[in-house]
């Protein structure tokens, strides 16, 4: 653990996933009223404090840069983004990354012409009441354990975590915080790049998915009936029921749980699915970004470069 910083001007929380990165800033006004819930900064942070200032920042629009594996241009114009944002403040930047490495370096890079600095939110073992029980805790996902420790500290009980992204994670806490487990499989967009496909196919592919988003509703055709007349909707509909049948196979596991347990899902993939399970579930875009402020909070961040 090592020594909480000072708090700064205004967070910008970043999630660098596989795909895309995220960012959320938490400007000065909310910034002081969540340093005002955690007391002088060592005291455990009002859990709904925390949550609320996430879910009210402003600006999780302004900037979800398109990332693309071995482009480093589109990762600097991220960055640039960032660059003008934070500078002559001073700012954290709290970063949740399963992306390339060059990418956080390229963050940092930029934070620092700011007088900002970088804090890399890093897997704990036992933290904030949850306890991880992989073999290997570094090849654990830090945003699915971001996404544990805000799901946990929401639940405060046995919890169901699903992210749909470029993976669609799968992570279950039972009530004492324990990690019983999860699963990851292809997101929606994954599934269908898995494909080969010719270009003018994954073209046409996206039309009818497009189509089939605003469609979806108004069909009187059970979704998992669905057939397909032309490559692209025999493609589009294979990956959806593919997709949907696992996402329903949690759902029951999650309906008929003993003790129960609750549903919490992330991730925009979420919305693009139009799909609406059965059981009790909440939908928070953004569980990452709640799980980095807790974990800085209580200290299990690390600054970026790590000091020698
Ligand atoms: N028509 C669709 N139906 C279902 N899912 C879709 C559709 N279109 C896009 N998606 C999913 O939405 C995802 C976008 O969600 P999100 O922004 O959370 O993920 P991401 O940023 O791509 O992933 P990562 O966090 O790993 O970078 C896409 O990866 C894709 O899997
Ligand atoms: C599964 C993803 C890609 C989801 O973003 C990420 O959490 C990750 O790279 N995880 C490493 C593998 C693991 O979690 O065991
Ligand atoms: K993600």
């Amino acid at each position: 653990m090592i020594d909480q910083p000072a708090w700064p001007t205004q967070l910008l929380l970043v999630d660098a996933g596989n795909t895309r990165l995220k960012f959320k800033l938490i400007r000065e006004r909310a910034v002081k009223e969540l340093r005002a819930a955690c007391g002088n900064g060592e005291a455990a942070p009002r859990k709904q404090q925390v949550i609320e200032t996430i879910l009210e920042a402003e600006s999780v629009s302004f900037a979800n840069a398109e990332l693309a594996e071995a482009d480093s241009s589109r990762h600097l114009a991220a960055v640039s983004v960032l660059r003008d944002f934070l500078a002559d403040q001073r700012h954290l930047v709290l970063v949740s990354s399963v992306a390339p490495s060059a990418v956080v370096t390229l963050l940092q890079r930029s934070a620092s012409e700011g007088n900002g600095v970088v804090e890399l939110a890093r897997v704990k073992q036992d933290a904030m009441g949850v306890s991880m029980r992989y073999g290997a805790i570094g090849t654990l996902g830090v945003d699915r354990w971001l996404g544990m420790v805000a799901a946990f500290q929401r639940v405060e009980g046995a919890v169901c975590v699903v992210d749909c992204g470029t993976a669609i994670t799968v992570d279950f806490l039972a009530a004492d915080g324990v990690h019983e487990g999860g699963l990851i499989a292809p997101g929606f967009s994954t599934s269908l790049s898995s494909l080969n496909m010719a270009d003018s196919l994954k073209s046409a592919v996206r039309v009818v998915a497009l189509e089939e988003a605003g469609a979806d509703l108004k069909s009187s055709v059970n979704r998992q009936e669905r057939l397909g007349l032309s490559s692209a909707k025999c493609i589009f509909h294979g990956v959806d029921r593919m997709t949907v049948a696992f996402l329903d196979s949690i759902f029951s596991q999650v309906e008929f749980a003993k003790p129960p347990c609750q549903l919490l899902i992330t991730g925009g993939g979420w919305p693009a699915l139009a799909y609406a399970p059965l059981v009790n579930y909440r939908y928070v875009q953004e569980l990452v970004f709640e799980g980095l402020v807790h974990a800085w909070v209580a200290g299990h961040t690390e600054p970026f470069p790590q000091k020698p």
